[in-house]
């Protein structure tokens, strides 16, 4: 389904994105101009469609590693303070543009330092981009960073302390990302107790390229408040229709506590996560009342948005509006926003758009 094809309706209702990575979400015409200003040469393609199809198809590999490696080629064109604050401009932009009132937008920094900037300058960049694109967006978007440290790299704690140095100040919490196999969540520990003793905001990729073992870890070890992806929970769900269609120990434990799961269904489709939207675990953890959200993860890889999503939703797999409206409010409700914030974004803007 391309851009043309979202109805009018889907596009005007408020949305709540947790989940999209900002290296994942460029405007391929602003890659193209990007790299000829700095002299990038190793594009795969040198016009903004035949690079948006490019990513799309490159992107759509079955494995997430595969899927990685594409975002050599936008975060390339992301190591300037200029590059950085007008790729967050664009994305808040995009993002008001399409019905999102609010935005947790993620990033590594410790991936923006080759053209000579410190991690203190990476930050600040993107949160002027965000500032300036929600005031051109006429205010009608609040947009937040959460700072992302690469699992196989080793620079989670120094990127922990950034998003404990720049929280209230555009950064709302952290993350860890990359491939999940072979780096299980608690080779970063010391991070996720540091926060935990800072009383900061932290989310966790988990139960996207590996199974239950890497949510128990996210959640029982870590202490994750919400996990990225999170859909291999379904493992640990009876068969679907059977007698024992039931809920394992670690399942009911993320039921019971309301562990949001950030949920990206196109992007689960080009990894290999799951199969079709129409099967997709999302509409059964839904109809199981998990505290389920949609987002886009990457909406350059995989050719989305969050109105592209809802619709596949409604399409493909039986989603009504009151459907949209109540992950919409779990997304809210889930945010890393202090709670007058989220309730005021809740009640006078989500709830009058439904
Ligand atoms: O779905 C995903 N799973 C795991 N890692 C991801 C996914 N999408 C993007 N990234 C990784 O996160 C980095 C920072 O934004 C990206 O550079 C990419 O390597
Ligand atoms: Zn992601």
């Amino acid at each position: 389904m391309s851009d043309s094809q979202i109805r009018p309706e889907i596009r005007a209702l408020p949305k709540a994105l947790l989940h999209d990575h900002l290296d994942g979400g460029l405007r391929p015409a602003t890659i193209v101009e990007l790299a000829q200003e700095s002299g990038y040469d190793a594009l795969p393609a040198d016009d903004a469609e035949s690079l948006g199809r490019w990513f799309r198809e490159a992107a759509d590999s079955g494995s997430l590693e595969r899927y990685l490696e594409t975002f050599e080629h936008s975060v390339a064109v992301m190591q300037t303070a200029d590059q950085l604050r007008r790729v967050a401009s664009e994305c808040a932009q995009d993002l008001a543009a399409d019905g999102v009132v609010y935005a947790e937008v993620r990033y590594a920094p410790e991936q923006h330092l080759e053209g000579g900037l410190t991690l203190e300058e990476v930050v600040e960049a993107v949160n002027a981009g965000f500032r300036e694109g929600e005031q051109v967006s006429g205010d009608r978007i609040v947009v937040r960073a959460l700072l992302t440290a690469m699992r196989h790299a080793a620079k989670s704690t120094e990127i922990a302390q950034l998003a404990v140095r720049y929280r209230g100040e555009g950064v709302a919490g952290f993350d860890i990302a990359g491939a999940e196999a072979g780096f299980p969540p608690t080779r970063h520990l010391d991070a996720f107790e540091y926060l935990q003793r800072e009383n900061a905001h932290f989310t966790i990729h988990a139960g996207e390229a590996f199974g239950l073992p890497s949510i128990w870890e996210a959640i029982q070890w870590c202490g994750a408040e919400r996990l990225g992806h999170g859909v291999r929970i379904v493992d640990d769900i009876g068969e679907f229709g059977k007698p024992d269609e039931k809920l394992g120990l670690l399942a009911a434990y993320v039921r019971d506590r309301r562990i949001p799961l950030e949920m990206c269904p196109s992007s689960n489709l080009q990894t290999g996560a799951a199969e079709s939207i129409a099967d997709h675990p999302i509409t059964r953890l839904k109809d199981l009342r998990f505290r389920v959200t949609v987002n886009t993860d990457n909406r350059l890889m995989s050719g989305t948005s969050m109105s592209r999503e809802m619709q596949l939703l409604v399409d493909e797999a039986g989603w009504t509006v009151d459907d949209l409206r109540w992950v919409t409010i779990n997304a809210m409700k889930s945010a890393f926003l202090p709670f007058d914030e989220r309730l005021a974004i809740i009640d006078d803007i989500i709830k009058p758009g439904y």
